[in-house]
């Protein structure tokens, strides 16, 4: 079954009507099926050779036997991991169906590795049995930085592994003519999914840069795809744009952006968690340019609704039979304080096929309803060209660029000043995760909601250049960026480069400072020091008010007080 929305009350805000009622007159829906790149922009640079998503469902279900095929070879091939290298929308996809499902029973345990940070990938290298482990290498372009250099640290451990298949252990994922197909092709990679190449990254999803991996998990890739197609049929087929599932909630989106609620929050229920991961380089990277956008707001703690401001639109993501519980209170509330609130609810896990394509076709909608081009990155580049750029310094004068160096309290200070409404603070960090560290970023998020009532967001370094990076830069002047670098100690080499992974990571730390800065974002730089959990927690105290001198306990005993309810 189609999930289908349940907020038709929202849908009848007058704010929103407008909206609907435009992407009706103007054929929104049947313009973008006739692939009618003036719905965006006159000229059809990046748009008429990036719509391969709208199609590209029909040939993942041809080419499901193959899938299946192969996912069953890996298995009886005894492999017991996959480790993904990719960035983007070559690895978020991968990492939301690896989050939400898990490996099947007897299925491979897979590992997405999007970072350059060694701390993280000593920890893969240290956790996989090198000679029985899958590597996948999925890369578009074929020759982004973090992917070829986590490639050759990865080649070179096999090789060294006694008992290792050399190219057998490695499988390409790529646009066809590539320079990563040319290696696939010398190395003897075991083999290599060549496809579309009319599909931008951060819509392939649906193609096989999401439907390898979840072969290799043990998905039911057919039940996902034929969830995707009800989906994709019902944004086809469906002209009211009220009652179009991906048209309703891009209007939705857009209308209240341009009304001042671009804060897209997305709530949901526990088990889809990560799938905030996907939306927000689908929204952020397609939206977030000439200075307009939409802000995805995920994986933020839930706070009572006077936390929020009124620059918030809520989406809520709900699966049937989850530990609902809080998720309901909290919608219940923002509803009750007069938060707009769109509630979605999926029947079964595999309902996210349906919800990859309605928030493509979402994301597409928006784009024309905010007059952007939906498909372009303009500012990605800019971030890997200054990379490049502080790397050859390295190179050549042996050093990073010095930079101003505030304590953390300091420059939380300074950046808090700024604080404002419809202001959101963004957490780039480029460190190693680990339960603690996202507890406490999570906890400091909430510190800073219900402290300055602005919206918060986080991303690991360097994932979030390729997410949510374009919007930083290329969206509204209204974020303030909160920089953690951590150490980089014990460091990694990468194989025949002079950089190594920390040098790799420090400068994209340093060239994405500059290129905010450049425009004229604010942005400051924490050292996260040799104990970043205590370092954080130690910015949360300073935002959150002492408790007052405590009570001396009560001679008398008296009743217990009713359970509070802990959100
Ligand atoms: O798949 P790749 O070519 O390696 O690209 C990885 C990522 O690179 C850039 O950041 C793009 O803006 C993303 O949309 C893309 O997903």
């Amino acid at each position: 079954m189609p999930t289908r929305p349940t907020a038709s009350l929202l849908l009848d805000n007058p704010t929103i009507s407008k909206t609907l009622d435009d992407l009706a007159s103007s054929h929104t829906i049947e313009r973008i099926w006739t692939r009618d790149h003036t719905l965006w922009k006159s000229s059809p640079t990046e748009i008429d050779n990036r719509l391969g998503w709208l199609t590209v469902l029909d040939h993942m279900q041809d080419g499901l036997t193959e899938l299946r095929s192969f996912a069953k070879a890996a298995r009886e091939a005894r492999i017991t991991d996959v480790v993904l290298l990719g960035m983007g929308g070559s690895s978020l996809g991968p990492e939301v169906l690896r989050c939400t499902f898990g490996s099947a029973k007897g299925f491979p345990k897979l590992w997405v590795l999007d970072s350059t940070v060694p701390g993280w990938v000593r920890q893969v290298t240290k956790a996989i049995q090198p000679a029985r482990t899958l590597f996948l290498v999925a890369s578009k372009s074929g020759g982004t930085i973090e992917v070829m250099s986590l490639f050759a640290h990865f080649w070179e451990l096999v090789r060294r592994t006694k008992g290792n298949r050399g190219g057998a252990q490695f499988v390409a994922i790529t646009d066809p003519g590539t320079g990563l197909e040319q290696l696939a092709r010398e190395r003897g990679f075991w083999r290599t999914f060549t496809n579309q190449p009319d599909i931008g990254g951060r819509y392939s999803v649906l193609s096989y840069f999401g439907l390898v991996p979840a072969a290799l998990l043990g998905l039911d890739v057919g039940k996902l795809l034929s969830r995707a197609l009800t989906m994709r049929e019902s944004c086809r087929n469906t002209s009211s744009p009220k009652d179009n599932p991906g048209a309703a909630l891009g209007g939705m989106m857009a209308a209240m952006a341009m009304a001042g609620r671009d804060k897209v929050t997305l709530l949901t229920s526990p088990a889809l968690n990560s799938f905030g991961l996907w939306v927000e380089q689908l929204l952020a990277e397609s939206t977030g340019k000439e200075g307009t956008g939409i802000v995805p707001v995920a994986g933020e703690p839930l706070a009572s609704p006077t936390a929020y401001g009124a620059d918030r639109l809520f989406v809520a993501l709900r699966l049937k039979g989850d530990r609902n519980a809080a998720l309901d209170r909290s919608i219940i509330a923002l509803q009750r304080a007069g938060h707009p609130v769109f509630r979605l609810n999926l029947a079964d896990r595999y309902d996210l096929g349906g919800e990859f394509f309605r928030w493509e076709f979402a994301t597409a909608v928006a784009g024309h309803a905010l007059g952007i081009h939906p498909f372009d990155q303009p500012n990605v580049q800019e971030s890997k060209d200054n990379t490049a750029r502080v790397l050859k310094d390295v190179e050549t004068q042996g050093r990073f660029p010095s930079l101003p160096m505030l304590t953390p309290k300091q420059a939380l200070t300074q950046l808090l000043e700024q604080a404002a409404p419809n202001r959101y603070l963004a957490m780039l960090a480029y460190t190693t995760p680990s339960p603690q560290l996202d507890a406490s970023i999570r906890a400091l998020r909430k510190a800073v909601m219900l402290r300055h009532h602005i919206a918060t967001t986080a991303g690991y370094g360097p994932r979030y250049l390729h997410s949510t990076g374009q919007l930083h830069k290329g969206g509204p002047n209204s974020g303030l960026f909160l920089e953690f670098v951590d150490g980089m100690k014990p460091d990694v080499p990468v194989p025949e480069k002079f950089y190594s992974f920390g040098t790799l990571a420090q400068a994209q730390a340093v060239g994405d400072l500059q290129s905010l800065q450049t425009h004229q974002r604010p942005a400051v730089r924490i050292a996260l020091g040799p104990n970043p959990v205590r370092t954080i927690r130690s910015l949360i105290a300073m935002l959150t008010p002492a408790k007052a001198g405590r009570r001396k306990p009560a001679a008398k005993k008296r009743p217990l007080p009713k359970r509070r309810t802990h959100r």
